[in-house]
Order: C-alpha cells, then structure tokens, then sequence
C-alpha cells in the first residue's frame, strides 16, 4: 500500500500542500480532484520524491520512502506518467521505453510483451523520434515507458490533458485493463470528471492544498462536485 501522511510540500517560501493524507490500496484505482492550481502535481512530485517533502511521510509497502531518491522509489516499484509526458525527444520510441526498465533494477531485460501490447501504434514508430510524435502518442510512449518495468503502483498525472478523443477512450481501456489484471494500482489525477468517474473505486478532492473531501463513487454527488469542482 502507497500511503502518505501529513504531508507539508511547496516551493521556495510557499506552502503548497498542507497536512495531506491518503492511500492507494493494492489493485485500486483512486483519483484525485481539485480545480487548477490546487497542488495535485505538486502532491505527485512530492509521492515520487522530485520535489521534497517538508514535513510528513511518504511510505510504500511499510517502507519509509520520504527521504529517498526519485530513482530508489521507482525501484521500490512506483511508476511516474507526469504532466506533460517529459519524453526524451531526442531518442527513439523504443530507446524511450528502454529507459523505463532501469526503474526495474536490471530484473527486466526486454520490454515485456504485454505492456506494449496495451500501445498497438507504437511498436510501428519504434525508430521515430519521441519529439516527432503527436501529444496522444507521446502520452502513450510516457505511460509504456512507465508500465514497461512493471510498477506495483503508477502515478498518472493528467493523462488526458490536451489528448484527442479517440486516444483519451485508448487510454481510458488501458486503465479498465490495468484494473482488470490487479497488478497495478493507479493514483490518478485528472480533470475530467466524466473520465475519473468511468475509471475510479476511490476519490480524494484536494482544495487549497488540503484533502478536502474523500469518499467512493456512490458518495461523489452533484454538490460535492458544485461545491469543489465547478468552476
Ligand atoms: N515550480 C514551481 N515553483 C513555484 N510555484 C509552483 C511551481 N509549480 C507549481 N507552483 C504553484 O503551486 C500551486 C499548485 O500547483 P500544481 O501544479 O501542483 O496544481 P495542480 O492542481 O496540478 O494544477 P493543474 O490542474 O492546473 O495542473 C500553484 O499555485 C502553482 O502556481
């Protein structure tokens, strides 16, 4: 289980995150909501250790992760998708991929099958350039990277953000099939409601960098959505 307790996080004098907790359990997908601006990247930077936490812990599996590198909590089995994609353009798509074993400590040598098998479009573009691909594509080359060392948990930092249709609906079945295999658990977060609601057991709003509201799908009604949503 990723858990993280009382977490104080921000940037230079500002306070971003306050006193934030939550839980990713096993086989889980649980989303996190919250209008722009209120800290969900920041909270993720924080659980991967790319920016570090003030006060509190980050702890994986009964393992304290708070003071570690990025890296050593990759190897610890978190997978990160951030904002943005942050595909190495310069490098090939199957170089990119190559790039997400080393989280698995040399226990993967070869992309595993199934992984791409969830990206059909990208074993045809494995000598293109990561720069020369589409947002969607490179959202997919982000998420096979990640998935290719076989993360026990994965961060997905709005995947869906400036993604056509056709490639958020991909996507969307990639997450349903994640689930479905129960290997991987997701802490998603995502703007769109429509799409967290077709994908999430579990929901933590975030307002003013604090857990605002927390609760399963059934409890996710339209004035909790009006009061912490709605823009
Ligand atoms: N590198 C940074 N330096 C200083 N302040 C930052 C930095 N990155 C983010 N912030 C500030 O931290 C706050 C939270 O930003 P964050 O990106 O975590 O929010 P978010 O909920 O992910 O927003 P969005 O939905 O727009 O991506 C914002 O006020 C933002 O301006």
């Amino acid at each position: 289980m990723l858990a993280v307790q009382q977490l104080e996080s921000g940037y230079g004098e500002s306070i971003i995150l306050r006193d934030v907790s939550l839980k990713v359990q096993p086989g889980q997908v649980v989303c996190l909501l919250g209008r722009n601006g209120v800290g969900k990247t920041t909270l993720m930077r924080s659980i991967m250790g790319v920016l570090k936490a003030r006060k509190g812990l980050v702890s994986y599996n009964g393992k304290n992760l708070t003071k570690k590198s990025p890296g050593f909590r990759a190897k610890s089995g978190i997978g990160y998708v951030p904002q943005g994609r942050e595909v190495f353009p310069q490098l090939t798509v199957y170089e990119n991929i190559l790039l997400g074993l080393e989280a698995s400590s040399g226990k993967i040598k070869e992309i595993p099958a199934d992984a791409i098998a969830k990206f059909p479009v990208l074993p045809a573009m494995y000598e293109r350039r990561g720069g020369d691909l589409s947002g969607g594509q490179q959202q997919q080359l982000a998420f096979a990277r990640a998935l290719a060392s076989r993360p026990e948990v994965l961060l997905l930092d709005e995947p869906c953000e400036g993604i056509q249709p056709s490639i958020v609906d991909d996507i969307r079945d990639v997450i349903r099939s994640i689930k479905e295999e129960g290997q991987t658990a997701i802490l998603l977060a995502e703007q769109s409601l429509d799409f967290v609601k077709s994908v999430g057991d579990y929901f933590y709003i975030l307002e003013k960098g604090a857990i605002a509201w927390e609760g399963g799908l059934e409890a996710l009604s339209d004035e909790v959505i009006m009061r912490y949503l709605t823009v």
